[in-house]
Order: structure tokens, then C-alpha cells, then sequence
């Protein structure tokens, strides 16, 4: 059996334990042995971000460099267009040939947006979908034309990912975290304490360039 690849795109403005903490929970639960961060150059749906590309790629370094599971990817970087993850998806299928089961990372809130990205029926043609859950958000899809695709898809057997090249979508039992980028740029401004959302690295860094203020 080929071992699944995941890959999880992000904006990272930035990186945090809600992004990071459930992947690692969600790799145990599935035999995961590798996760691909990968940073998007011009999010497709969102403003610019804050900080940089560069910026928000050094705090990946910085936060996977004590953590073997994670490697980087920084193949969204080198285009300047939007950052299509169906694009990005079916560059990589062709490098890694039609066998291989691969897979894409997201929260619950993109799973409930992610019938309005860009070629969405493409993305599950290339990659199984990983969703790990996030409080504060519906479980279900906005309307029953969607929720009737989700169910479609869905699947709870973790060797089904493992089987198949791509098409399933897994919603991973991870623990909730109460985190986003949101709150931690919020409180950076107001001068108050993110120690425990972000790795400690990723917060002097973000004091030594004066982010986020
Ligand atoms: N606390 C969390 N729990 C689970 N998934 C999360 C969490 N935070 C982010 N994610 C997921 O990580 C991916 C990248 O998220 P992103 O970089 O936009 O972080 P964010 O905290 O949502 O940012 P922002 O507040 O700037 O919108 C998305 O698929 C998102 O759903
Ligand atoms: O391709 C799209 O249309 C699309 C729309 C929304 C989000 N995405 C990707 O989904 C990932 C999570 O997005 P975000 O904004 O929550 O960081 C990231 O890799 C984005 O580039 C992609």
C-alpha cells in the first residue's frame, strides 16, 4: 500500500496551535507520517494578507523546525495569480501519478465554504479532503444540494484514504481549539498576551518585525 500524502494550504497570517495541533492529532488518528504546509501567495477569497509571503513563511520555519511531521511546501509562492488550490492540486496529481492517495487539509469553516472555491469538484478529483474540527462553526453545509455532495463523499474509515487515490471526505474527531489568526492579530494590537495560542519562536519573531501592530 502507498502511504497517503496530505498536503494543508493556509494563509498562516499567523501560523498558530489551532493550526497545528489538530493536524497532529488528526495524523495519529490516520497514519500520517508526513504533512506538507503550504502557504499561499494571494489568497483566493480573503483581502492580502498582513504580514509578507516571506514573513509568513519564516513563522512556518519557524514553527514546524522542532516538529519532524511537518515539511514545507513553497510551490503557491511562485505564482503570482490567485492561489487556486485546484490548480495547485492537479499540478501536484500530475507529479505524483494517478495511483497515489493524496490528500488536502482544511478546518470545518472552509469545509462549509468550500462549494464556492474556485473548481471545487476538481479539488475531491485530485485529493481526498482531511477536515479537522473548529468551534464556533455549523457542521452542516449552507443548503441541501451541498449537504447531499458532502454526504456523497464522506467516509470514517481511515484505510478507505489510504486505498483510494482521492474523492473521500474524512471529518477527523481532533479535539476543538479556540484559536484563529483573527484573535491573535486582535490582541497583538491591543497589547495583550498570545503565549499560549502560537509557538513562542513564531511570537519573537512576529516582536522582533514589529507585526501585527
Ligand atoms: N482553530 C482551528 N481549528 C481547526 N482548523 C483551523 C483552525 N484555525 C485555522 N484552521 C484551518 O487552517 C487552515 C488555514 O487557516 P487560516 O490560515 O486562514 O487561519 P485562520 O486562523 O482561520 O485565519 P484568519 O483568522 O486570518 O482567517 C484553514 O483550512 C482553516 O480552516
Ligand atoms: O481555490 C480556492 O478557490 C480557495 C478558496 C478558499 C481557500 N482556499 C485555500 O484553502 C486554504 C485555507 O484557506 P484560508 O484562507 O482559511 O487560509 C488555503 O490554502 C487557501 O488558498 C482556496
Amino acid at each position: 500500500m502507498t502511504a497517503l500524502k496530505a498536503l494543508y494550504g493556509g494563509t498562516f497570517d499567523p501560523v498558530h496551535y489551532g493550526h497545528l495541533k489538530p493536524v497532529e492529532i488528526l495524523a495519529n488518528l490516520i497514519g500520517l507520517s508526513k504533512v506538507i504546509i503550504m502557504p499561499n501567495n494571494v489568497p483566493p477569497h480573503r483581502p492580502q494578507p498582513e504580514a509578507t509571503s516571506a514573513q509568513r513563511t519564516e513563522m512556518l520555519k519557524l514553527a514546524i523546525a522542532d516538529k519532524p511531521l511537518f515539511e514545507l511546501d513553497e510551490r503557491e509562492l511562485r505564482r503570482d495569480t490567485r492561489s487556486y488550490t485546484s490548480e495547485t492540486l492537479r499540478e501536484w496529481r500530475q507529479e505524483q501519478g494517478p495511483t497515489q492517495p493524496l490528500a488536502f487539509i482544511i478546518g470545518q469553516d472552509s469545509l462549509i465554504t468550500f462549494p464556492s472555491w474556485h473548481d471545487y469538484e476538481s479539488i475531491l478529483g485530485n485529493a481526498h479532503l482531511l477536515v479537522c474540527r473548529r468551534p464556533g462553526y455549523p457542521m452542516a453545509m449552507k443548503d441541501e444540494a451541498h449537504q447531499q455532495w458532502l454526504d456523497r463523499h464522506l467516509t470514517n474509515s481511515a484505510d478507505d484514504l489510504h486505498r483510494t487515490p482521492a474523492g473521500k471526505i474524512y471529518i477527523a474527531e481532533t479535539p476543538w481549539f479556540n484559536i484563529s489568526a483573527t484573535l491573535i492579530r486582535e490582541r497583538l494590537q491591543q497589547g495583550e498576551s498570545c503565549d499560549e495560542m502560537l509557538p513562542q519562536a513564531v511570537l519573537r519573531y512576529i516582536q522582533e518585525k514589529g507585526l501585527y501592530q
